[in-house]
């Protein structure tokens, strides 16, 4: 049912895109329609938590704040798809690196998403451990735009973490073992309700930590170490 106007998102009926950037961050999403977008128009900013509809190289683009954390984005991306007719949601975040073999400011592409959420044990009446993975297409672009445009991608699972202070104790070692490549906090989510809507996700984070190495990319330097993902983003988006 496409109605427009949902609990948390102020727009009307058209005014957000069949594709919509998400970022966590909703300032984030003000600074990627105003650094990217031409005519930006701000379509929600119920609770701060911006949207804003612009073009792109000639096609319609939507960025929305996600918020912080599963419960957060699972609101959003589920109005967007069950409201707004939305298709396709690509996620900017960033994440820690649980390996050294990841540098700051390297972008990584979630081929899929663990998690240690409760959301979907609920969903599947705790029957099994579902597996919340990207679209192929979406992933598969990814890795090519990443080539032409000469910057390093990373494709591998991620873990999506419901606490971001404190290594349940071994955890992260573990998983990395297992190749989970880095932790953040949407993307199983994201996955999970893109896959219970028939819609297409993919989830790209920047490393803006190193939890093996404990570096970290400043408060400063985060929005400009996302331009890379960020470009990547768009170049999906109109393909
Ligand atoms: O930078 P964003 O997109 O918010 O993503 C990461 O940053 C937040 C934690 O600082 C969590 O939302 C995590 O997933
Ligand atoms: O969830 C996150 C995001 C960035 N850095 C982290 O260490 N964790």
């Amino acid at each position: 049912m496409i109605s427009g106007v949902t609990a948390h998102i102020s727009a009307e009926n058209g005014d957000i895109a069949e594709t919509v950037l998400m970022p966590g961050d909703p300032l984030r999403a003000k600074w990627i329609a105003e650094t990217y977008l031409t005519d930006p128009v701000c379509y929600s900013s119920v609770r701060n938590m911006y949207g804003f509809t612009g073009m792109f190289r000639g096609q319609r683009l939507s960025v929305q704040g996600s918020g912080m954390g599963m419960p957060s984005l699972s609101i959003y991306s589920h109005e967007l798809l069950e409201s707004y007719g939305v298709k396709t949601l690509i996620r900017v975040g960033s994440a820690g690196a649980l390996t050294d073999k990841l540098n700051l400011r390297e972008v990584v592409a979630a081929s899929g998403a663990t998690s240690e959420s409760n959301l979907n044990r609920m969903r599947f009446n705790n029957l099994v451990e579902y597996a919340p993975v990207a679209n192929f297409d979406l992933l598969r672009n990814a890795v090519d735009i990443a080539n032409e445009q000469n910057k390093k991608i990373h494709v591998g699972p991620v873990l999506s973490g419901d606490v971001f202070y404190g290594d349940p104790p071994g955890l992260y070692k573990k998983l990395a073992e297992y190749g989970v490549l880095a932790v953040e906090m949407e993307a199983a989510e994201l996955y999970t309700v893109a896959a219970k809507f028939g819609a297409r996700a993919l989830a790209l984070v920047t490393i803006s930590d190193n939890l093996v190495t404990d570096e970290h990319v400043s408060a400063e330097e985060r929005q400009s170490s996302f331009a890379d993902m960020v470009e990547i983003a768009l170049e999906i988006a109109i393909r």
